[in-house]
């Protein structure tokens, strides 16, 4: 738990917090809620850069079983857990501490588990952690679920009709091979000792949770427990903030693609994991679920009647070249691919 004296931008209310009440379902939307909610979404992720939804209807249970099942699958011998390493083409599988890296200098101590496919045999088998399927599938999909509702309202916040955003993000979690998005369990182990004032600096090793990145699709929906530790550059700014917690809430943050289509209106958001300070936190362990929803691998994104912000705050990302100018076809496949060759092993 944060320190009760830690100040956050949670605690100063610096993040606008999206009522979702009343929304409806993706596929029985309540058009004028999903209509007012997209402008908040795209007042809020245009301004600060990130926003806090509530009342999401995604229990607090369901995360915390995923959270006991990614703690028993970390606790299986290596070579159980070696059958379900991830695999680079598809993303799907066990990410081992050391294997993805976004801060070179640090070693990062996290690990994740990836899931792209919601099949039987992509999944741990019942006897090694069970429930695992039972828990993560249901979870998958209220998050894709969710997503498909999020892109509904942040259509008609960008002026067009509601299914323009749905179709280019036709196959997540299909497990069909046509949609890279990917629900991601996460589990960061306690901090060894040794991180704690070395006596001879070259011996030190320096450890973090995550290194500063951005994602690399459209936004990203992340659960976290009250851990603490995840940081962020809001808006126009160079400074880290330390987010908070604020109970059974889902933050919502725009990547890398999302920031192109919009050419940069709506800025991908930095952001890391840093180890908190005192004996008590570095000892505990940190459990998060991220849900990266990407457009399909093929998808055409259409242009979008944007207008740039009369005084446009100074961005805190500077959109991909190999995204911008000429390369309006963006082909998520390709940005995706790229950005794993960077950060993983
Ligand atoms: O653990 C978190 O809060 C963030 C994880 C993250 O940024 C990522 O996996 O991309
Ligand atoms: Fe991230």
């Amino acid at each position: 738990m944060a320190s009760q004296q830690e100040e956050t931008l949670l605690s100063r209310c610096e993040i606008p917090i999206i009522d979702l009440a009343h929304i409806g379902t993706d596929v029985c939307p309540m058009k004028s809620v999903v209509r007012r909610i997209g402008q908040q979404l795209f007042t809020a992720l245009s301004g600060k850069g990130l926003a806090v939804l509530v009342n999401h209807g995604i229990a607090e249970e369901k995360l915390k079983a995923v959270y006991a099942d990614l703690d028993n699958f970390c606790a299986l011998p290596e070579g159980c857990q070696a059958q379900y390493l991830r695999n680079p083409v598809s993303n799907h599988g066990y990410v081992r501490p050391g294997m993805e890296q976004f801060d070179a200098t640090k070693k990062e101590l996290r690990h994740a588990f990836n899931i792209t496919s919601l099949t039987k045999a992509a999944m741990p088998a019942e006897e090694e952690v069970p429930e695992f399927i039972n828990h993560a599938v249901p979870l998958a999909q209220d998050l894709t679920n969710l997503s498909r509702v999020l892109l509904q309202a942040l259509a008609y916040a960008f002026g067009v009709p509601p299914a323009t955003l749905l179709a280019c993000h036709s196959g997540m979690l299909q497990s069909d091979g046509r949609n890279a998005s990917t629900m991601r369990l996460l589990y960061y182990p306690p901090v060894p000792p040794e991180d704690e004032g070395p006596c001879c600096p070259s011996d030190a090793v320096h450890y973090t949770r995550c290194g500063a990145h951005s994602d690399y699709g459209t936004f990203t929906l992340l659960a976290q427990d009250s851990e603490g530790g995840l940081e962020v550059k809001l808006n126009g700014s160079d400074k880290w903030q330390a987010v908070g917690h604020l109970p059974g809430a889902i933050l919502v943050q725009p990547g890398e693609l999302l920031a192109a289509w919009t050419t940069n209106i709506l800025p991908a958001l930095m952001h890391r994991v840093v180890v908190p300070s005192g004996t008590y936190a570095r000892a505990r362990g940190r459990h998060c679920v991220a849900f990266f929803c990407l457009p399909d691998n093929d998808a055409k994104l259409p242009t979008l009647p944007l207008k740039a912000a009369p005084a446009p705050a100074p961005p805190a990302f500077t959109p991909h070249t190999h995204l911008t100018l000429h390369n309006r076809l963006l082909n998520a496949a390709h940005h995706l691919q790229k950005r794993f060759r960077e950060t993983y092993a």
